[in-house]
């Protein structure tokens, strides 16, 4: 069985120099020294739960460089490169591009015209890949993505602009098994959830709001920013290890755990091959 395999980025470059989701205030800024030190935990838990872990440079004038989580979707040894919508993070591509392909991957676009936002937005559950649209990525860019890697896309709307990537309010589990928060998505997208997997946790909204579902899952470790009580004592309850880690600096960017990280063995292989 295969190490799990993590990007992540230091965050030497990381703050607040714009304001692209409802999360970020440039006059809300990141104390540099502390979300040195949340991000350096972080890696530290996920080290300890056996992953292996490695680092794509930081980059000058890219302070979202951190969250590796968008960079693209990765499949065996394909990845599908982001297309970001915003301008400020187009700017990441090729420096994970430039990854990417010094460590063999075989690096795809996105579907001409289409925004997409990587494993932000495209979270293996099983064999199916679920798909959030609207804030970032867009639906017919997705289901020509599931053409392209040859899988099953299940599109679901995200009507909530706090989560506006699917990772903040959906995290698999296992293949069978995942958490959402049922009000990020229209009744349509619930339905398709809850006919499709047969294990759904609903998370508190207070939780989601500290970030419960970016969880970053290895094994039967789940790391999750502090202040989601509730979820914990359920995934203890299921079977598995929860772990907190307070990530405040990088909840003023909208983002946390699972957000600093991309899972290089494949979103698919998450949560369950450990
Ligand atoms: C869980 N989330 C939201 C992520 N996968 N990424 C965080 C991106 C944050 C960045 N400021 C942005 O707005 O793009």
């Amino acid at each position: 069985m295969n190490k799990p395999h993590i990007l992540m980025c230091p965050p030497v470059h990381y703050g607040i120099e714009y304001e692209i989701n409802p999360w970020m205030s440039t006059e809300r800024q990141a104390d540099h020294g502390l979300a040195n030190h949340q991000w350096q935990a972080l890696r530290q838990i996920l080290l300890d739960a056996g992953a292996m872990i490695s680092d794509v440079q930081p980059v000058a004038g890219l302070p979202d460089l951190v969250f590796t989580a968008n960079s693209a979707i990765v499949f065996g040894k394909r990845a599908v490169l982001a297309r970001f919508k915003h301008e400020q993070r187009q700017g990441e591509e090729p420096h994970f591009r430039r990854w990417l392909e010094a460590h063999s991957w075989q690096v795809d676009e996105p579907p001409a015209d289409f925004s997409f936002e990587g494993a932000g937005d495209a979270l293996f559950c099983g064999d199916t890949l679920y798909a959030g649209y609207r804030q970032r990525s867009d639906a017919s860019g997705h289901q020509q993505i599931g053409e392209m890697l040859g899988v099953r896309v299940l599109p679901l709307e995200l009507v909530d602009p706090y989560y506006y990537h699917l990772d903040t309010c959906f995290c698999p589990l296992a293949p069978d098994e995942a958490i959402y928060l049922p009000a990020a998505f229209d009744d349509y997208g619930q339905r398709v959830l809850a006919e499709s997997i047969p294990k759904l946790h609903s998370v508190e909204e207070d939780e989601a709001k500290s970030f419960a579902c970016n969880a970053v899952v290895v094994g039967k470790t789940v790391v999750t920013n502090i202040g989601c009580p509730e979820l914990h004592a359920m995934l203890r309850s299921i079977g598995f290890d929860p772990i907190e880690t307070p990530l405040s600096e990088f909840v003023k960017a909208g983002g946390s755990a699972k957000c600093l990280t991309l899972r290089l063995d494949g979103e698919e292989a998450a949560g369950w091959k450990g």
